[in-house]
């Protein structure tokens, strides 16, 4: 008989059918004569909320996921706003930049500049070689805003993989963390006599290209399922090997694309609202980004749909954006710019630059002020000000991660917009007590959209991912809020509820793909949506609700029980 639960994360919707577990194989005197999956279940968490430290926690985690995935996972999805902080951003970040003082186990593969002309050999060390689907890559060349970690950055490919499990179901088995090692620029580490990467600086671009030519390549070959998600790589590699690869394999970069996707989402809820308080027109938005890295720049071409969408020219939706970097306000007579700034550059601007945030705020008069300059504090009590008097309901999205790094908090948005603001950051911020009511605070982070794009890639088994796979992410996400979370102000959904939304997305994402005839699984064309829906749920990876009893005495038997 099979075993009928209710998931977690479903508010006792949906029902979940679990094949029944394996008998357990109790061995007398192996595990304490009491021990009770319950009561296991709790006494995680309270180990869990012991810990004073939040890398603590991380490291607590970890080790859960190894000893007993299925647990860690179940808690996962039960405890989601708990975990996702831990797991992810922020604590990742910390992660990261103490990996090679924290590490206890491998759990994913490393392939450096060294192994060129022999990557096969390293792939073929994978130990489930025909289970992988989906592989996060990173160089660890810009880990979240903290830049050059190197070989450091290994914890974020890990990370969102878990996101994959947790948030879409993917099979544990069939994710690969993959850390690229082509060295590091960052002094700090290659002093650091604990350091586990290569000692020494960055390669240039040319050997890097051959590296990532051959890489791919082989990945390719020894995954034929495989779909990549590069994440973390400093700008100008991100922009090349996205181009450079995205019509051969089926890749797609996070930060460029699984960000642009999350924000257009939360600016469409954002926008309806705002244009619904100042009475003006959608296509009247205004959008500044400070910050024009790969993230920046991802959000802005993203963001071009949105004008697009309500009926603007390709021209005229170019006019609603502006570009702020280091040098300031982005424009053609400046002089010389990066290739990605080009697009987005002004051409109706030639006096001197603009620097202050304030002068460029009062220059453009934006409706929305995006933060992804990996600058700390960048929104200043002013330059919040000043959007709150140029907007009855002003949008801010400082986006910059970890949390140390946003431009701004919630607390102040709220405080200094009088409660006004339209609000979404790339960490997590708490609800905010105000007036009498709750605030709530969006969270506009890729993590929304990577689990559902893969797995809709993965279901369709794309030949590659096209932008408009990844247009379709975004408006599954912005059409997802039910109408409590309207209710509640929200701009993206509940995180608790990222299955539900993830199986939304992929279901957008197969269509687009069967539209655009990339999808290689051909037989899903003839299914009905709702089917398709059934299909994508019925394909989720679930935690079991095993016997403590049985996995405790595995682990004294030496069965290897880690999965990643
Ligand atoms: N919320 C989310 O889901 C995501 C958030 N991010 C976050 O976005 C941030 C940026 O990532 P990415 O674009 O790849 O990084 P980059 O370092 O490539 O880009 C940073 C940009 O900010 C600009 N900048 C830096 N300092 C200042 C300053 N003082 N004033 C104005 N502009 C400044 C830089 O200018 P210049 O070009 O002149 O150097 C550059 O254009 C990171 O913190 C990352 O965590 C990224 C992906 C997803
Ligand atoms: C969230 C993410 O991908 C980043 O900050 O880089
Ligand atoms: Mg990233």
């Amino acid at each position: 008989m099979p075993i009928v639960l209710t998931p977690y994360w479903s508010n006792g919707v949906q029902k979940l059918k679990m094949a029944p577990m394996p008998p357990p194989r109790p061995k007398h005197g192996l595990t304490p004569p009491t021990l009770d999956d319950e009561v296991h279940a709790a006494r995680c968490m309270q180990q869990l909320r012991s810990k004073d430290k939040d890398i603590e926690k991380y490291i607590y985690l970890s080790m859960l996921k190894e000893q007993d995935h299925h647990m860690f996972y179940r808690l996962c999805l039960q405890h989601m706003s708990e975990f996702t902080p831990i797991i992810y951003t922020p604590t990742v970040g910390q992660a990261c930049q103490e990996y090679s003082h924290n590490y206890r186990r491998p759990e994913g593969l490393f392939v450096s500049i060294k192994d060129k002309g022999k990557i096969k050999s390293v792939l073929r060390a994978w130990p489930k070689i025909d289970e992988a689907r989906i592989s996060v890559v990173t160089d660890g060349s810009r880990i979240l805003g903290l830049g050059d970690l190197g070989i450091n950055g290994m914890p974020i490919s890990i990370g969102k993989l878990s996101l994959y499990v947790a948030g879409a179901g993917i099979r544990p088995e069939s994710t690969i963390p993959i850390c690229l090692d082509f060295g590091t620029n960052t002094q700090k580490y290659l002093d650091d006599p604990l350091y586990l990467g290569l000692r020494k600086k960055r390669v240039a671009t040319t050997e890097m290209t051959e590296f990532m030519d051959e890489f791919m390549l082989e990945m390719s070959v020894a995954f034929p399922k495989l779909l990549v998600q590069f994440e973390d790589f400093s700008t100008d590699h991100a922009f090349l090997y996205l181009e450079r690869y995205r019509n051969q394999y089926p890749v797609f970069n996070d930060d460029i694309q699984g960000t642009g996707a999350v924000v257009l989402s939360g600016f469409i809820n954002a926008a309806r609202l705002s244009s619904a308080a100042s009475g003006r027109p959608l296509t009247s938005h205004r959008v500044l980004f400070f910050g024009a890295g790969s993230a920046g720049v991802g959000v802005a071409m993203q963001l071009m749909s949105f004008f697009t969408l309500e009926g603007l020219s390709e021209q005229e939706a170019r006019e609603r954006i502006w570009l702020v970097d280091s040098q300031g306000l982005v424009y053609t007579a400046r002089g010389e710019l990066a290739e990605h700034k080009r697009y987005f550059a002004r051409r109706d601007y030639t006096g001197p630059p603009i620097k202050d945030l304030l002068d460029v705020l009062e220059y453009v008069k934006p409706t929305a002020l995006m933060g992804l300059s990996t600058t700390s504090g960048a929104f200043t009590q002013a330059a919040i000000q000043t959007m709150a008097a140029l907007n009855p309901l002003p949008i801010i999205f400082p986006l910059s991660n970890p949390v140390a790094l946003s431009e701004c908090t919630f607390a102040d948005a709220v405080r200094h917009t009088d409660g006004k603001v339209l609000f979404a950051s790339g960490s997590p911020f708490h609800a905010l007590p105000w007036q009498g009511t709750t605030r709530y605070p969006g969270q506009g982070n890729n993590m929304y959209i990577f689990p559902g794009l893969g797995l809709g890639a993965i279901l369709a088994r794309c030949a590659s991912v096209t932008d408009a796979m990844v247009e379709a992410s975004s408006l599954g996400l912005a059409n997802s809020l039910t109408p409590e979370e309207v209710e509640m102000g929200l701009l993206y959904p509940q995180i608790e509820r990222i299955r539900e939304i993830s199986a939304q997305i992929a279901v957008a994402v197969i269509r687009a793909a069967q539209e655009a005839a990339v999808d290689r699984h051909t037989d899903l064309r003839a299914m009905s949506d709702k089917e398709l829906l059934a299909f994508v749920n019925g394909k989720m990876w679930n935690p079991s609700v095993r016997p403590a009893l049985s996995t405790l005495a595995e682990r004294a038997d030496g069965v290897l029980l880690s999965q990643y």
